[in-house]
């Protein structure tokens, strides 16, 4: 078996899946998923000039030399609220009465807020302060003016995007459904959680993580099961799961043991391989194939490989289902300590970042093996270590994929 450099197989691995038809969907549900076209302000906000203080709208001139000791007397005519139409225009000498948000009458540009104000008898205020034209008014189109360019497609859709879209009047979103992903973990250690298990005997725990991994790309897991290393359970349990859903994810058996029969139960099957093997680690024996209709990736069983491994292939397919790519931020960064490597692999290493004095980055590496967890709770993100080269010392730059803040952009359909 040649192993596939890593970003050869990211990107061979793409062609298992098409980006889903767009539909729409409300807003609340869409919260999450990635907006499938751009989006052009269709109204103004606000969509008049509003008043934005509590107060008086006024002519500005007529507050000319105002203040405490000579205000300006006006004659009250008209209380505007927010949502309500002014019912006249502010004529010389005199004032409306405008709340917050409420649209200016005709012949006010500006508003004195109340507080520099006085009520000075019946129908009458005084204005003890001097405000020039446009004072505490909101133009039209100040947040938003109408045509803008607002959103790209590929924009994931946070509370704040959703709120944005709700006040231009829109109760839909145009985006991509999500994959349904099924989940198969095969092999003849495991148990499931919750009964009892002999030492040799392994707590199934990949459909769990899978499963998790799955829903943070923004999938719809849509069944998680079990099966031993024989050939015929393996087929029947493939052949059920690919026909119900988009990606097909399975674990274990991916080596080349006598028992890692998926691939050969699933090439029996008629399935393509676009990628088996990647020049990674952990993660090695991944491969990416299509049943049908249907992407199949194969993890390996070791869960911290099957981590990497989801991560690096089955996540970019699961997003590109959605219509978007992700890309994430790349450092470059020291390290806090040598590694020894295969000079053909890229290594993978989970590792946090440390921001010193000095301006440079660090990382801290986890402690490294395709079968612990614990490395990658709480990573920041992976150290690179490139092919190419056997060891690497402490204080060497490599490069950080960072998971946090990534950006997502849209994928050709
Ligand atoms: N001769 C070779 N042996 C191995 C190679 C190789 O190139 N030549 N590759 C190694 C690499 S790299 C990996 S990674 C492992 C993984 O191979 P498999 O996918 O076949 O994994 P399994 O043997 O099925 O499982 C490994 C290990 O992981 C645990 N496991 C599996 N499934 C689960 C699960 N659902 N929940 C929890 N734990 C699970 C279990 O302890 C298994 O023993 O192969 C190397 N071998
Ligand atoms: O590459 Mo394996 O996937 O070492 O752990």
């Amino acid at each position: 078996m040649s192993l596939t450099p890593l970003p050869t197989a990211r990107k061979a691995a793409l062609d298992a899946l098409r980006p889903a038809p767009p539909e729409p969907v409300p807003l609340l549900e869409a919260l999450g998923r990635f907006l499938a076209r751009d989006v052009v302000a269709s109204r103004s906000l606000p969509g008049c000039p509003v008043s934005a203080m509590d107060g008086y709208a006024v002519r500005a001139e007529e507050t000319s030399g105002a203040n405490r000791d000579r205000p300006a007397r006006l004659r009250v005519v008209d209380a505007i609220y927010a949502g309500h139409l002014p019912s006249r225009p502010v004529r010389p000498g005199e004032a409306s009465r405008i709340f917050t948000g409420a649209p200016l009458p005709e012949g006010a540009n500006a508003v004195v807020r109340q507080e520099a104000t006085v009520v000075s008898g019946e129908g009458l205020v005084d204005i003890c302060v001097a405000v020039p034209p446009g004072k505490d008014i909101r133009p039209v189109g100040e947040d938003l003016l109408a045509g803008t360019p607002l959103l790209r497609a590929g924009q994931r859709l946070e509370a704040s995007v959703l709120g944005l879209l709700a006040s231009l009047g829109d109760t839909h979103v145009l985006v991509r459904p999500p994959p349904r992903v099924a989940v198969l973990a095969t092999g003849d250690e495991l148990v499931p959680p919750g009964s009892p298990a002999l030492p040799h005997q392994v707590y199934e725990s990949n459909l769990v993580l899978v499963g998790a991994m799955a829903r943070e790309a923004g999938a719809r897991v849509v069944a998680l099961e079990r099966a031993r290393d024989e050939d015929q359970e393996l087929r029947a349990a493939l052949e059920r799961l690919a026909g119900g859903a988009d990606v097909l994810v399975t674990t274990g058996g991916a080596s080349v043991g006598d028992k890692d029969r998926v691939k050969r139960v699933l090439a029996g099957l008629g399935a393509t391989f676009l990628v088996d093997g990647v020049a990674m680690k952990p993660g090695k024996p991944v491969a990416v194939a299509r049943l049908g209709t249907t992407a199949v990736v194969v993890l390996p069983g070791t869960p911290g490989a099957a981590t990497v491994a989801f991560d690096q292939l089955a996540r970019p397919l699961l997003l590109r289902h959605q219509g978007v790519t992700e890309e994430r931020q790349r450092l470059r960064v020291r390290l806090d300590e040598g590694r020894d490597k295969q000079a053909g692999l890229t290594y993978l290493i989970s590792a946090s970042l440390e921001f010193r004095e000095d301006g440079q980055v660090w990382t801290r590496l986890r402690q490294q093996g395709g079968g612990h967890m614990l490395q990658n709770i709480g990573a920041e993100g992976y150290a690179v270590l490139p092919p190419g080269r056997a060891d690497f010392a402490s204080g060497d730059t490599v490069d950080f994929e960072r998971f946090d803040h990534p950006r997502h952009l849209p994928v050709e359909p």
